[in-house]
């Protein structure tokens, strides 16, 4: 019997040496039934695939463990990449497994707490750039173009190779009972195309006989695909200064656009944006609805399933799996902000029971 994770299918993966598998016992994340949300939605059928049940909070662990494993059968000695910090802190990680170096590019306070502080711990070398995510991975391009670190963003497709998996793990728990839909916050749009990846290849080994509607949700000040989406194009226009609250996905120009609009055409798919606002209250309605706290850019999924079914596009009685890409710890000071005060007030019993009659 093979063990549950991103290893249990291998013959996907490209790797030929298994003893040099660095892995953390990532994926086998859970698919949560989500009644309570059906019912607030007025959906039929509707699961959350918790990606921040990985072992750094987030699905990155799922490209990092197969890219770093590859870079380890390379000999490589040492990695790098730019961020929005989840990728930073499942490579800093992996590579602390794989005794490689690691180097990361962070967009300076722009990084949720979280996330740095695991880079900074995990003992990665942490540089912070007075720019954009966009700047930064330009400048790691460069370093590996000179061959001073092995990249392992997700423009690298061994990357995207072990994200691929999420697919496989929601087919073999709805027992090849393949979704309509299934949505996914977007920001260098790897995650998406990984996941059709999956589904598709499950496709043609004839493990399930149709496909879900890739469905891309972005947030309104970092939108490139949605707006390629809306004017049927395959070329974005980037945002010189993309801007949200949900910093993962602040990304203005998305190398894996072209793959995730391919994606989204082929299988049928949409793109739609949503705002900061909407983002908050959905990353609060699922936390308080159905216990998943996640941090803001996976709650785009949610927030993007309200608004498509409001504006008619998602209908009520389709299967749907909503993507929910990080854990909400990564985040804590948007938690903090976002929700009411705390009561201060002495040990004294009678005070708090007259706190607690308030209701
Ligand atoms: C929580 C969370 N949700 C969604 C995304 C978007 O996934 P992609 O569309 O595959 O980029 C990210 C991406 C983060 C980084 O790009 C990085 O960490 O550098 C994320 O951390």
């Amino acid at each position: 019997k093979r063990e549950p994770g991103v290893w249990r299918y291998i013959e996907f993966l490209p790797i030929e040496d298994m003893s040099k598998i660095i892995s953390l016992q990532e994926g086998n994340t859970p698919l949560y039934r989500c009644k309570n949300l059906e019912k607030e939605l007025n959906v039929k059928e509707l699961y959350v695939k918790n990606e921040g049940a990985n072992p750094t909070g987030s699905f990155k662990d799922r490209g990092m463990t197969v890219g770093v494993s590859v870079a380890n059968e390379l000999n490589i000695k040492s990695v790098g990449c730019a961020s929005t910090g989840n990728t930073s802190a499942s490579l800093a990680a992996y590579s602390a497994k794989a005794n490689m170096k690691c180097i990361v590019l962070l967009p300076e306070g722009k990084v949720a707490l979280g996330k740095l502080a695991q880079a900074m711990f995990y003992g990665a070398k942490v540089i912070q750039i007075r720019g954009n995510f966009d700047d930064a991975l330009e400048i790691v391009k460069k370093l590996a173009d000179e061959r001073l670190i092995y990249l392992l963003n997700s423009v690298n497709p061994f990357r995207l190779e072990g994200q691929k998996t999420i697919a496989f793990e929601i087919c073999e728990r709805l027992n090849y009972n393949v979704p309509d839909r299934v949505i996914v916050p977007v920001g260098n749009a790897g995650n998406i195309s990984a996941i059709w990846k999956g589904f598709k290849e499950f496709y043609i080994t004839g493990l399930i006989d149709e496909l879900p509607k890739m469905t891309g949700i972005q947030a309104e000040g970092a939108k490139p695909i949605v707006e390629a989406f809306k004017k049927k194009k395959l070329e974005i226009e980037p945002y010189k200064n993309p801007e949200t609250v949900a910093t993962a996905i602040r990304i203005g120009n998305p190398v894996n656009a072209k793959k995730a609009l391919k994606a989204i055409y082929d299988s049928n798919g949409y793109a739609e944006a949503v705002s900061d606002r909407e983002i908050i209250e959905a990353q609060k309605l699922l936390a308080r609805k159905e216990g998943i706290f996640v941090e803001p850019a996976s709650a785009s999924s949610i927030a993007g399933l309200k608004k498509l079914l409001e504006e008619g596009v998602i209908d009520r009685d389709e299967r749907i799996v909503c993507i929910t890409t990080g854990h909400g710890l990564k985040d804590p000071d948007i938690a903090i902000r976002e929700s009411e005060e705390p009561i201060k007030v002495e040990a004294d019993l009678e005070k708090i029971k007259s706190l607690l009659m308030e209701g």
